[in-house]
C-alpha cells in the first residue's frame, strides 16, 4: 500500500513528497505550497492532451492495420496516399533553421562518444560522468581491441607481451595525430616545454618537435620535466602521461605512463529504458541521484575486489597554457538527462480523480528541479556553463508529440521560475511516425533543440509493430542492412543538416550493443562519423576511449559540410516494409530465430521483474554479451509476435522453446545466490509470465512496447516480495 499525502487537488506518495520538500526545493527559491499547486494545475490542464496523443496514436494503428487487412496485394502508391489522407504523413513545413541559444561548446565545437548510463546505479552513473576522461592504456590492454595473439594473452598479472602491444598501438596513435617534424613518439627519450613549444628529444639525441606546433595546448609540471602534455586534434584533447618511477613509465625511456583521452564528451543519465522505475520509492532514487550529479556531491560508497570504494565526481583538469597561461579543462562529460517518453503512467502521484499522472510530466518537472540546483550554482560543481538544461524525450511519434513536449517544458519553465528555453531538448528518432515528419517535429522545438539521434532499436521494434499485419518480418539480424533502416539514418542526418543543426546540436547515432567486441566496434563505428554523426551512443567508459579513436580520424565537420549538398527525400524508402512475400525459411532457421530472441528476452526479463535492473548484459545463443534493454526487448518480443501472428511459428512451438531457454538462462545465472530460477515452476515465476504475455499479447501492446508489462509484472513482483535486493 501506498502512504499518499493529499496536496490540493493532487495526492503524492510520501516518500517522492518529503524527497521533494526537505531535499529538492530547499535553495530552489521555490515555494513549497505554490510548487505542489503549479503541480497539480499543470496535471489537470496536460494529462488530458497527453491521453488524447495516445488515442492518436491507436487509432493510426488501427487504421494501419485495417489497411493492411483490406489490400492484400501491397500497392506502394496507394498505401502513401493512404498514409497521408490519414495524416500519419503529415504535409511538410516550409524550410527553416533552428534557434537554439545558450548551447555549451561540447554541442557546438566538440564532436565525440556520448555515454549513455542507467542513473538508478549511482557507481555507474558517477563513473559515467567521469568519462570524459578515460586510459588509452588501460582500455587497449583490458579488451580485445588488442588481440591475444603472439603470446599477448591477458593473464592474472602484468603480461609485457600485451603491454608492449598496447604501446605500440598508442604510439602509432601519437604519430598519425601528432606528428613529430621528424623520427616518431616510438623514438622519444624526454618531452620538454621550450617557450611555450613541446620539444621532442629522439634516443639518437637529436631534437625535434611537433609537425603542427598549434596541437600543443598545454601541460602539467615542470616545463623541463613535464608530467603531463596536452594535445588537441580535431577539438578533442587528450595527454602523455609521464611519470619515470611508475612500473609502465620505468619500461619507456621517455618515461610515458600512459596517454589519457578525452573519451565521452557528453552523458546521457538515463530514466528511460535501462533502467525498472515502477513507484514513488524508484523515482525518488532517480531524482535523488540526478540531483547530487547536478549539485557535484553525489557519492557512491562500495566494495570492489575485498576493497572499500568511495566514488565522487572528479574535478576539473588545471594545466599551464603554451604562453604561461592557465588553462582548464572539464573533468566531467556534460550531462543530458533522458526522460521517459508520453506512454506511461506511475502511481507516485495521483490526479484529482486518483489516477496515476503522466509519468513523462512527473520527470519533466523533477528533473529540472534537481537541474536548477547546477544552474543556482548550490553545490561544488555544475553541469553547464551556458546555463541550459539538457533533457533527452524519447519516443515521441509525429510533431504533434514534439509539440506538447515544447509545451510542457514551457510550462516546466514558468513553474520553476527559469527563462525560456532554459531546457533544451534531444529529440529521439526512434518512431516510425517522428523518422517521416522528421522536419515537422524538430521545427516544433526550434528554439530549444539540441540534438536528434537516431534510436535505430526502438525504431526497428515500432517498424515490427506498425506494420504487424503487412506480413512476417525479415529476420533480427537482417534488419541492419534493410532499406528502410539505412535510409532513416540518412534521413536524420541530411534532414537535420538542412535544419540547420551543423554547429549548433548534435546529429547522433545509435548504441553499439556489444559490450565486450571492443576490436568489432574500432573497426565499425566510425561508420557513424563517415555517415555525418557528430555523436555516438557507447555503453561503457572504456567504449567511450577506444570510439573517440575515431573523432581524431575523422574531422566530421568536413563531412557534414560535403552531406549537406546532397539533396533527397528519403521518405519513400523509408517506407519499404521490411516483409518477406513468400517466406521459405527452413525448420531450422526458423527455431535458430525463436531461440535466439527468447534467449535474450528471458536474460533480460527475469533481472527486470525479479532484480529491477533495467540494463544487463546477456549471452545469446552464439554465447556473445548483448547489451539488452527495453528497446531490445521491443524488438525481440515483436518479432516472436509477428512471427506467431503469420504462423511461421506456432503458440506450443514458442512455449516450448520459451521453457527451453528458461533452463538455459537459469543455468546461466547459477552462480547467483539471490537468483530466482524461472524453471521448473513456470507458473510461479513471475518474470516467466512477463516474458509468455510479451510474446503472447505482443500484439495489443502499444506500439509494441514493453513497458507495461514489465511495470506490472515489476510491481507484482515487489507486492508478493519476489524481489531479490
Ligand atoms: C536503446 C537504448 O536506449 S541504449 C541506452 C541504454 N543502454 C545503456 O544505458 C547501456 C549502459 N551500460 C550498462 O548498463 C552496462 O555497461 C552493461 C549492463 C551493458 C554491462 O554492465 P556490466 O556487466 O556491469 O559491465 P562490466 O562488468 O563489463 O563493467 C563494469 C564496470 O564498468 C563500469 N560501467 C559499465 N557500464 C557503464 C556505463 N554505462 N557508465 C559508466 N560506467 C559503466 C561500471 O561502473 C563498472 O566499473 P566499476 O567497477 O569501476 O564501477
Ligand atoms: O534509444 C535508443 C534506441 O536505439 O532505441
Ligand atoms: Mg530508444
Amino acid at each position: 500500500m501506498v502512504d499518499y499525502v493529499k496536496k490540493g487537488s493532487i495526492q503524492v506518495a510520501k516518500e517522492l513528497y518529503d524527497f521533494v520538500n526537505l531535499e529538492a526545493l530547499p535553495e530552489t527559491g521555490l515555494d513549497i505550497e505554490t510548487f505542489w499547486a503549479d503541480f497539480g494545475k499543470l496535471v489537470s490542464d496536460l494529462a488530458p492532451k497527453n491521453k488524447d496523443l495516445l488515442v492518436k496514436r491507436d487509432e493510426f494503428q488501427k487504421q494501419i492495420d485495417a489497411w493492411h487487412k483490406e489490400n492484400n496485394v501491397f500497392d506502394y502508391h496507394e498505401y502513401k496516399a493512404f498514409l497521408e489522407r490519414i495524416g500519419y504523413l503529415e504535409p511538410q513545413v516550409e524550410d527553416f533553421s533552428i534557434t537554439t541559444e545558450n548551447i555549451d561548446d561540447v554541442i557546438t565545437r566538440q564532436a565525440g562518444p556520448q555515454l549513455v548510463v542507467p542513473i538508478d546505479n549511482s557507481r555507474y552513473t558517477i563513473n559515467a560522468a567521469n568519462a570524459r576522461w578515460g586510459s588509452l592504456y588501460d582500455a587497449l590492454y583490458g579488451t580485445d581491441a588488442i588481440s591475444e595473439e603472439g603470446g599477448a594473452e591477458k593473464k592474472d598479472s602484468y603480461n609485457p607481451v600485451r603491454g608492449d602491444k598496447v604501446i605500440a598501438f598508442a604510439k602509432n596513435f601519437l604519430d598519425e595525430h601528432a606528428p613529430l617534424k621528424v623520427s616518431s613518439h616510438t623514438e622519444a627519450k624526454k618531452y620538454t616545454i621550450v617557450k611555450g613549444k613541446l620539444e621532442v628529444v629522439l634516443k639518437n639525441g637529436d631534437t625535434t618537435e611537433l609537425n603542427d606546433a598549434s596541437k600543443f595546448s598545454g601541460y602539467q609540471g615542470q616545463a623541463e620535466e613535464p608530467s603531463a602534455v596536452l594535445l588537441k586534434n580535431n577539438g578533442l584533447h587528450f595527454e602523455i602521461q609521464f611519470d619515470r618511477n611508475h612500473s609502465i613509465g620505468k619500461t619507456d625511456e621517455a618515461g610515458v605512463k600512459d596517454i589519457y583521452l578525452e573519451s565521452a564528451t557528453s552523458s546521457i543519465m538515463d530514466c528511460e529504458d535501462s533502467i525498472a522505475a515502477v513507484d514513488a520509492e524508484d523515482k525518488t532514487l532517480v531524482y535523488r541521484n540526478w540531483l547530487g550529479l547536478n549539485r557535484g556531491d553525489l557519492t557512491s560508497v562500495f566494495t570492489k575486489g575485498g576493497k572499500g570504494v568511495t566514488r565522487t565526481l572528479n574535478p576539473d583538469r588545471t594545466y599551464t597554457g603554451p604562453n604561461g597561461e592557465e588553462v582548464i579543462l572539464s573533468g566531467r562529460v556534460l550531462m543530458f538527462i533522458r526522460n521517459v517518453g508520453h506512454l506511461m503512467t506511475n502511481n507516485a502521484i495521483l490526479d484529482e480523480s486518483g489516477q496515476e499522472v503522466p509519468e513523462g510530466m512527473m520527470d519533466g518537472v523533477f528533473t529540472s528541479l534537481m537541474a536548477k540546483h547546477g544552474l543556482l550554482g548550490n553545490g561544488p560543481l555544475q553541469n553547464s556553463k551556458e546555463g541550459s538544461v539538457y533533457i533527452v524525450k524519447p519516443k515521441m511519434h509525429g510533431s504533434k508529440e514534439a509539440a506538447f513536449a515544447n509545451e510542457l517544458f514551457n510550462r516546466v519553465e514558468d513553474m520553476l521560475d527559469m527563462k525560456r528555453n532554459t531546457l533544451k531538448i534531444g529529440l529521439m528518432d526512434e518512431e516510425r511516425r517522428t523518422s517521416l515528419n522528421l522536419k515537422n517535429s524538430i521545427h516544433e522545438v526550434k528554439e530549444r533543440i539540441v540534438f536528434i539521434n537516431t534510436g535505430f532499436l526502438d525504431r526497428t521494434g515500432d517498424e515490427i509493430h506498425t506494420s504487424m499485419e503487412a506480413g512476417p518480418m525479415i529476420r533480427k539480424g537482417e534488419m541492419k542492412s534493410s532499406t528502410w533502416l539505412n535510409a532513416y539514418e540518412k534521413n536524420n542526418v541530411r534532414v537535420g543538416l538542412a535544419a540547420g543543426l551543423k554547429g549548433k546540436a548534435q546529429i547522433g547515432k545509435g548504441m553499439w550493443a556489444m559490450p565486450d567486441l571492443m576490436d568489432a566496434m574500432l573497426k565499425q563505428k566510425r561508420g557513424h562519423l563517415q555517415a555525418g554523426g557528430n555523436t555516438a551512443w557507447v555503453p561503457s567508459p572504456t567504449a567511450a576511449t577506444l570510439h573517440a579513436l575515431h573523432y581524431h580520424e575523422i574531422d566530421v565537420r568536413k563531412v557534414q559540410v560535403e552531406l549537406a549538398k546532397e539533396v533527397k527525400d528519403y521518405r519513400d524508402e523509408i517506407l519499404q516494409i521490411p516483409v518477406v512475400e513468400n517466406p521459405i525459411w527452413s525448420a531450422e532457421e526458423i527455431q535458430e530465430e525463436l531461440d535466439n530472441s527468447a534467449q535474450t528476452l528471458l536474460g533480460y526479463v527475469v533481472r527486470w521483474v525479479d532484480h529491477g535492473i533495467g540494463c544487463s548484459k546477456v549471452p545469446d545463443i552464439n554465447n556473445v554479451a548483448l547489451m539488452e534493454d527495453r528497446a531490445t526487448l521491443r524488438i525481440s518480443s515483436q518479432m516472436i509476435t509477428n512471427w506467431l501472428h503469420h504462423d511461421i511459428c506456432t503458440e506450443e512451438q514458442t512455449l516450448n522453446t520459451l521453457k527451453r531457454m528458461a533452463k538455459i538462462v537459469d543455468e546461466q545465472n547459477a552462480g547467483d545466490a539471490l537468483y530466482r530460477p524461472m524453471t521448473p515452476n513456470f507458473d510461479e515465476s513471475i518474470a516467466f509470465q512477463a516474458a509468455c504475455d510479451l510474446v503472447f499479447k505482443g500484439k495489443d501492446q502499444p506500439s509494441g512496447y514493453t513497458e507495461p508489462i514489465l511495470h506490472r509484472r515489476r510491481l507484482e513482483a515487489k507486492e508478493s516480495k519476489h524481489v531479490i535486493e
